[in-house]
């Protein structure tokens, strides 16, 4: 007997199960399509079988006038199937990027607020979508990273995204479908060749596929070894980071990398480490231009001030030493009285420590404590040091510049006890001061 062509998709399914761990609930992502209305059907089957939980989500973009008859359809087909649904209503901010891209971006945050921690979402993309994805991702002109196009599995918010039928072509889905008589709704924006997406499914792929039938399935296999390359080249860059980050002893907190050793590797080498870097730090990675412009600078001379930045990001070089960051706000004219005990926010972050003790027995009732940004000219009284300038101790620290004039003093009339760099670094405090992390008042709740 023919082997039914759900059997294999199924099989695919029992599969993804493996991938959940047991007393976890799965979950489809149910877009009304054929695919994912498919995906449900035969998750509900696969899911009874092995006594696994199943739910479905929805995600109502608002956007078109059938967004309604999707719903609809969706609540229907998950009664049948006795599959719990969660309907989430987005709004999709139009502005800036591409409506697709702002309605996905809408959708994930959507999965990723739903979902409990530990559960897995199932998405129905198959083959050919992945070789979209592939062919999307080339004509941007990217590079490895994106020419891996969607993973099989991702780990993300503390949930799990599977794509079982990403090895199977739309075909085989249909010819399923049709065979389980299956309802589904078309979307008919899909027809709209304006969208790049659709003008390569409708017009490009379907002459490739003339020349080449196994279009596809060729073009997911190079989106397969590119995200194994990229894989590789992942493992590897953590090595080399790992490295370059433990060359400076006195780098704490991974906070910079030796930019004179970063400039002895090989540029593809540089590009990468950079990338990875600012992946690491959750940054975003600089355009190509940038960070061209920031590798020709990697061997400035000690004292060259050099800034590079793009959007959500800088990269700077001080003493040899890269550092990357978010892009640091102007700071406002700020100064605050305080008792020494209440928590205090200062405009970057809260100030995180307390006072327990004070300098030559003073009460900061009888000799009120002032906090300001730092003005220079400070200078602090050090235990077993004596007087320091505040401005030298920086120096002397290697204290990068930006972050000298986003320091914090803590001021007793005129005399500093306690320099602190937001949120929570406590550079130094005045012999006789004490300061300690700030605890916070237990809340009770009504
Ligand atoms: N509105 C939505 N709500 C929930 N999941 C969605 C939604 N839109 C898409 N998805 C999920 O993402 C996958 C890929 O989306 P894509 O837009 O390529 O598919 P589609 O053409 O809308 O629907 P289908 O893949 O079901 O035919 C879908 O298969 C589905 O699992």
């Amino acid at each position: 007997m023919a082997p039914q062509p759900h059997n294999l998709l199924q099989g695919l399914l029992n599969d993804a199960l493996a991938e959940t761990p047991s007393g976890r609930s799965i979950w489809v992502a149910l877009s009304g399509g054929l695919d994912s209305c498919l995906l449900l059907a035969l998750a509900a089957q696969v899911c009874e079988q092995a006594e696994r939980p199943l739910r479905a989500i929805h995600v109502n973009h608002g956007l078109q006038a059938a967004a309604s008859t999707f719903e609809a359809h969706c609540r229907g087909l998950c009664e049948r199937a006795n599959v719990p649904l969660t309907v989430a209503e987005v709004a999709v901010d139009t502005q800036g990027e591409g409506i697709e891209g702002a309605a996905r971006n809408a959708r994930y945050e959507a999965f990723f607020a739903t979902l409990p921690a530990g559960d897995t979402l199932w998405l129905a993309q198959h083959q050919d979508d992945q070789a979209e994805t592939f062919l999307l991702a080339a004509l941007r002109g990217s590079g490895v990273r994106g020419l891996a196009g969607m993973p099989y599995r991702r780990d993300a918010h503390d949930i799990t995204l599977l794509r079982p039928w990403l090895t199977v072509g739309r075909a085989a889905l249909e010819k399923a479908a049709q065979s389980l008589d299956l309802c589904w709704c078309e979307d008919p924006t899909n027809r709209d060749i304006s969208l790049d997406r659709n003008r390569l499914r409708h017009r490009v792929l379907p002459t490739l596929r003339e020349r080449w039938p196994g279009a596809d399935e060729a073009l997911a296999s190079s989106a397969q070894h590119a995200s194994e390359a990229d894989n590789l080249l992942s493992e590897y860059a953590q090595q080399e980071l790992q490295a370059l980050l433990t060359i400076d002893d006195q780098c704490v907190d991974n906070q910079y990398l030796n930019a004179a050793a970063l400039s002895a590797r090989s540029r593809p080498r540089q590009r990468l480490l950079v990338r990875t870097l600012c992946q690491q730090q959750g940054l975003p990675t600089p355009p190509q231009k940038r960070l061209e412009s920031l590798l020709d600078q990697l061997t400035a001379k000690v004292d060259a001030k050099v800034c590079v930045e793009w959007q959500g990001a800088q990269a700077r070089l001080w003493r040899q030493r890269l550092y990357l960051m978010a892009p640091l706000e102007p700071l406002p004219a700020w100064e605050a009285n305080w008792d020494g005990q209440a928590p205090l926010e200062t405009p970057i972050g809260p100030l995180g420590w307390q006072v327990s003790s004070l300098p030559a027995s003073s009460q900061p009732s009888s000799q009120p404590l002032r906090v300001t940004w730092r003005q220079g000219g400070e200078v602090i009284q050090l235990l077993a040091r004596g007087r320091r300038d505040v401005k030298r101790l920086l120096q002397e620290a290697e204290v990068p510049p930006w972050e000298r004039e986003r320091l914090v003093v803590i001021m007793q009339a005129s005399a500093c006890i306690g320099v602190i760099a937001p949120p929570g670094k406590l550079l130094w405090q005045a012999e006789g001061a004490r300061f300690i992390r700030q605890t916070f008042p237990a809340v009770s709740k009504a």
